[in-house]
Parts: C-alpha cells; structure tokens; sequence
C-alpha cells in the first residue's frame, strides 16, 4: 500500500519572479543607453519592525539585481506625519525617483492612508494610491497593487483558464483582497469576496475553481474546504515557531493536505511572495520607462 502524497502541481512564483527579473534587467540596460540614467525606487521606513527591515532588504537586493537605483529611507519612529509628507513631497520632484512606497504596518500615531494619498499616482509603485484603485476598478490603464499583480501574472503564465470560472478571495484588504478581487473581475472571473465575518467560509470556498487565501491566518484553508482540482493561491505570509521552538514561514494554507486535493497550489515560501517583489520592480521600471518617453 503507498501513502498518499501530493498530487497538485506546483505554481512557482521563485522561478517566474527570476524571469520576470532577467527580462526587466535587459530592459533597463537597454533603455539605460538612450535615458543616460537608471530607474530609481525609493523605500520608506519607520521603526524598527524586524520583519519590515527584512521585505526591504529583499527588495533592496532584487532593486540591485535588475539595474534599479533604490534609495532606502529610514526614519526614527517618533517621525511625524508632516515630515514625512515633506519627504514624500521631495521624492515627487525628484527626477531620479521613479517608484515610491511606504513600507507598512507604520507606527500608531502614522496615518498610512492619508500618507499614501500624498504620493504622485504615476511613481505609485505599490499601486495603492486612490487614483490607481480608481482606475483598476474603471478598467483603465495604471499601476496596479503588486501581489494581486503577481497573482495573475502566475496564473496566466501557467494558462489557468480563469474566463467565467468561480473565483474565491478571502481577504478583503487594501493590499491584496480588495485589489485581487477587481484584477480577477477584470479577466473575466465571477468572483466572490470572503473575510473575517463570512458565515459558513468552507460552503463559499468548497465552490471555488480558483481559490485565494488572502487572510493572514496560518492554516486558515485546509483540505477539507477545497474543491477537487482547484488552483490554490496562497497569499499568506506568517512567521510561526514550530513545536520544536523553529521560526519559520507559513501561509494561509494547510499545504500538505491542501496539495492532495488541488490541481495547482503556490508554495510558501516560493510563491507570491517573490511575485510581488517583481510586479514591484515592474511598476518602477513601467513608471520609468514612461516618464522618460518624450
Ligand atoms: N507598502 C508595502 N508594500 C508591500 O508590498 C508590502 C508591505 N508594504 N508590507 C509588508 C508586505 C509583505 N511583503 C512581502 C513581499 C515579499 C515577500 C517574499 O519575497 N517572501 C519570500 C520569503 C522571504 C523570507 O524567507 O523571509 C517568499 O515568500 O518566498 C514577503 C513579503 C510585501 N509587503
């Protein structure tokens, strides 16, 4: 008698963020020659959030990879929102800068929304400011929030039909659930929103072809709420310690049972983490390559 094991296919978002990063890198050397300068993302921190300081270190890495100026930017966590603003301001201006982002969770006394409005929409390369929101939900052209980006950007590389196919999101953030949400609506998905107050979620998310956990809950989705061969998305990123006392990362998703009834499933780490580090170097080198086209 043989065990079960896995039988789901692997999304891997390491390796599509690798080739997305390849391409992106020749673009810049290509376009470097004409503009006479590189793209430039500059990243906003404040505090000292150990998990923060390791995304923006990968980003920083990956920003170096490509070809990407990134100008780190780490402020005490007693900075006020006025000088913020004021940085945020400067960077608007600055000709070098092409991308900005603010690094969340902030500390309390910051408000986040209100600091995001102050960021020119087209060097938005979170794609968090009202403006990209606004014309993500009218289908219009704009930077688009960079993990639901690479949601689809995974799904579509490996020809996920997602036409007319039930998409669950569970999650309704600004960053992801939200946004994935419009992007899934924009493919054609007939999509159904999920969160912390949905009765019955395994009735909902027993229904999905395509199935986005997006909820930051380690473990929330497990086997038993997953329809047989549907594609399993996994946006969780949770740093737990194990029962050995090892920290290590998990997402939303029971992975091993999940993966002996689904047809795709992302990895984490390996999935959409990667991704969404690409769609960001993506975002900056579009706001780049459009900033400097006339
Ligand atoms: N303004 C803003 N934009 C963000 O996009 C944003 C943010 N704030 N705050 C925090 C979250 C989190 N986030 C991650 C990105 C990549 C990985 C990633 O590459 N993870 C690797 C593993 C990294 C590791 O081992 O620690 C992976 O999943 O394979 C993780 C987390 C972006 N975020």
């Amino acid at each position: 008698m043989t065990m079960e094991t896995q039988t789901a296919k692997i999304l891997d978002g390491k390796a599509l963020a690798a080739k997305i990063q390849k391409e992106l890198a020749a673009t810049i050397t290509e376009s470097q020659l004409k503009i006479g300068r590189p793209p430039g993302l500059a990243v906003l921190m404040v505090g000292d959030n150990p998990a923060s300081a390791a995304y923006i270190s990968n980003k920083e890495r990956a920003c170096a990879k490509v070809g990407i100026a990134s100008f780190g930017k780490h402020f005490p966590t007693q900075t006020s929102q006025t000088e913020l603003e004021d940085v945020i301001a400067e960077l608007n201006q600055d000709e070098q800068v092409n991308g900005i982002l603010v690094q969340l969770p902030l500390p309390k006394h910051l408000d986040a929304i209100s600091l995001l409005h102050r960021i020119a929409p087209d060097k938005d390369a979170d794609g968090l400011h009202p403006v990209n929101l606004g014309r993500l939900v009218r289908g219009e052209a704009g930077l688009r929030s960079c993990t639901p980006a690479g949601v689809i950007r995974l799904l579509e590389e490996y020809k996920i039909p997602l036409l007319g196919k039930q998409a669950v999101v569970v999650g309704r953030s600004i960053l992801v659930g939200k946004p994935m949400a419009l992007m899934l609506l924009e493919v054609d998905a007939t999509v159904t929103i999920a969160h912390s107050r949905t009765q019955d979620l395994k009735t909902i998310t027993q229904n999905a072809d395509i199935l986005i956990a997006a909820a930051g809950i380690p473990g929330l989705i497990t086997a038993q709420m997953v329809k047989l061969g549907a594609v399993v998305v996994d946006v969780g990123i949770n740093r737990i310690t194990d029962s050995s006392g090892k920290s290590r990362l998990v997402g939303d998703i029971d992975f091993s049972t999940t993966a002996m009834v689904a047809e795709y499933i992302t990895p984490v780490p390996g999935g959409i983490g990667p991704m969404t580090v690409a769609m960001l170097l993506q975002n900056t080198v579009s706001s780049y390559l459009q900033a400097t086209s006339n």
